[in-house]
């Protein structure tokens, strides 16, 4: 492949930038737009949503990982180079993140899309936005990504509301690592920033934070496909690829600088924030190796989630992990099964909650009175605590006003405080709810949609601890605990919530032969109980029939997990702990 000649896009010409916005609002559509206006990528190419390029973002039609682009565009005579970042669209947060931006002074750019539906409202969201942001109505530019209209306009905006870099050629080589990814043929790959010098095959550089060193091999720009270059000159971004063969050499926001010339590395990034944990498990231990490099690549690919290792007496060796939030959680579970062939056990998804110890002999084992709680079999019981916490949030809803009623029905029963009521305009309604973070992590999108007809927007942002009444629930078939299901709830919603967990255990275990008692329990005390009998008649006479299912029975029995004499399928647990999604 011919290599192209950064040289001249001097940091003048360069302009960063990304696209922030709520899932489904048309980052990638707006993203696809861009490339094909700055001719990245042709028209006529059916390839939709470039940027997305996993399989589960495909299937799923959401963004998970963020992917860079350089696009070329000539405005006015002049040649300029914009990098565009598209960023991850999973979490709910772009309130939060619009403050974080206009905290660290960045330009804002406020785009609204869609326009070409037929109820679209502009003026209304415009006026929204001022309300809100405070920014004045006629900065908004109004686009439909789908069908290109005022596309261009966000490209002319971008150079000229977006300062050029700040950095300088002539100075040492400073990179920064932002992203990575792993490939099988060419090893890692390091997305890079240049915050300073030049940097181009041959080179020897070091790493800032494992001090080794490498020769640059290859570098180049993404186009979003990897292009290579001569060289990547001071603000422009692109990727190397330097021989580095562990995963673990390339760690998002490290510094590369040249061997000869050492530099003071740059701070970094503020690593996310893990709001939901779960543990992880091989269905087959002698799985353990293979899962362990399947996590390693797959975290390298995705540095939001924590992996810490754990083990469990039922479960054998495994991790405990840490996401964004479930819809994280489930992504990475099926990109394991998807891209690495891994299917695991995932136990039921916790938040971090916090317990102020009073017991003198787990303060001495802790080495502190304060410790998080990220695994229910950890849970102190409240003999040795003065105080459970629980993490929060502070929820923003926007809603037509119809809606108001029954959304704060739903808060409340989700245990959230209102904080704020304003009306944004004649018809829709400003909510802002303190919420336990649990009470939101499963379902409460899903469930605030549906009662919404899809109308009603969420976002959330961290909002500390706060005390609450904790306590473990276990749930217990024929007297064994099973371990996948042990919970850390609210006291009040220990009954409703262990009614519900034995019920759909019932609906999802198969017959078996013998009497089966699905429990839930505090301690020694059982709170729920449903009662699963023999399956003896079930097949009735037809011996063929019979015959068969065993036959399949004995089949699925890799899929299946023993805890005492019960057998239950592998998946049976995910199902039941995805509560109104799948009714
Ligand atoms: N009518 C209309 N539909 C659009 C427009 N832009 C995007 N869409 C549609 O909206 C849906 C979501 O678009 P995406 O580009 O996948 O949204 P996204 O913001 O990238 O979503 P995530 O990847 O989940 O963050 C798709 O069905 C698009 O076809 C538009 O201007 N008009």
């Amino acid at each position: 492949m011919e290599k192209l000649d950064m040289s001249t896009y001097p940091v003048e010409s360069i302009r960063n930038f990304s696209i922030i916005a709520h899932v489904d609002h048309g980052k990638s559509t707006l993203a696809d737009r861009l490339l094909e206006i700055t001719g990245t990528i042709s028209k006529t190419d059916h390839n939709k949503q470039v940027l997305d390029k996993l399989q589960v973002e495909r299937e799923r039609g959401i963004t998970v990982k963020a992917q860079s682009a350089s696009l070329f565009y000539n405005h006015e005579g002049m040649n300029y180079l914009l990098n565009l970042i598209d960023t991850p669209g999973i979490q709910a947060q772009t309130v939060a993140n619009f403050y974080l931006a206009f905290e660290a002074q960045l330009s804002i750019i406020p785009v609204i899309n869609k326009i070409d539906l037929k109820n679209a409202d502009p003026e209304r969201v415009e006026k929204q936005i001022e309300k809100l942001f405070d920014i004045p109505t006629d900065e908004c530019i109004r686009i439909s990504a789908k069908q290109g209209t005022n596309v261009e306009k966000v490209l002319q905006k971008v150079i000229e509301k977006i300062p050029p870099p700040q950095c300088n050629t002539a100075d040492p080589l400073k990179a920064l690592v932002f992203d990575s990814t792993f490939d099988h043929y060419r090893g890692v790959i390091a997305n890079i920033a240049l915050f300073g010098g030049e940097i181009a095959k041959g080179q020897k550089i070091v790493s800032a934070h494992t001090k080794k060193r490498y020769e640059v091999n290859e570098v180049g720009i993404l186009t979003p496909n990897e292009q290579p270059t001569h060289k990547l000159y001071a603000g422009q971004v692109g990727y190397l690829i330097a021989g580095m063969k562990e995963v673990t050499e390339a760690q998002i926001g490290d510094t590369l600088f040249l061997y000869k010339q050492p530099v003071e590395p740059l701070p970094g990034f503020k690593s996310a924030k893990p709001m939901v944990f779960a543990g992880m498990y091989p269905i087959d231990q002698t799985e353990y190796n293979n899962l362990k490099s399947a996590l390693e690549r797959l975290t390298l690919n995705d540095s939001s989630v924590t992996v810490h290792r754990d083990s469990s007496l039922a479960l054998g060796a495994g991790w405990r992990l840490g996401f964004l939030g479930l819809l994280h959680m489930e992504v990475f579970n099926q990109r394991l099964e998807q891209e690495y062939n891994m299917s695991v056990i995932l136990t039921a998804p916790t938040v971090p909650y916090k317990a102020v110890l009073s017991s003198a002999k787990l303060i001495k084992e802790h080495g502190k009175d304060q410790i998080t709680i990220i695994n229910p079999a950890q849970f102190p019981d409240k003999f040795s605590v003065s105080e459970y916490l629980e993490p929060t949030v502070l929820g923003t809803i926007v809603t037509p006003h119809e809606y108001i009623g029954k959304i704060i029905t739903l808060c409340q029963d989700r245990r959230a405080v209102q904080k704020d009521m304003l009306y944004i305009d004649e018809n829709r309604v400003m909510l802002k709810y303190l919420f336990p973070l649990n009470e939101i992590v499963v379902d409460f999108y899903d469930a605030l949609k549906s009662l919404s007809s899809g109308y009603a927007s969420f976002d959330y942002e961290d909002a500390g601890y706060q005390s609450a009444d904790l306590i473990k629930m276990d749930i217990l078939l024929n007297g064994n605990p099973v371990e996948e299901l042990a919970t850390i709830i609210h006291n009040d919603k220990a009954y409703a919530a262990g009614k519900l967990l034995c019920e759909r255990l019932k609906e999802t275990i198969p017959r078996q032969l013998f009497e089966i008692a699905i429990q839930a329990a505090i301690g020694k005390k059982i709170i729920a109980r449903e009662t699963f009998k023999s399956g003896s008649d079930k097949y009735g006479g037809d011996i063929t029939r019979r015959m068969k299912l065993l036959k399949r029975q004995a089949e699925g029995k890799r899929l299946m997990r023993k805890i005492g004499n019960v057998e239950v399928p592998r998946d049976a647990f995910i199902r039941v702990l995805k509560r109104e999604t799948d009714k």
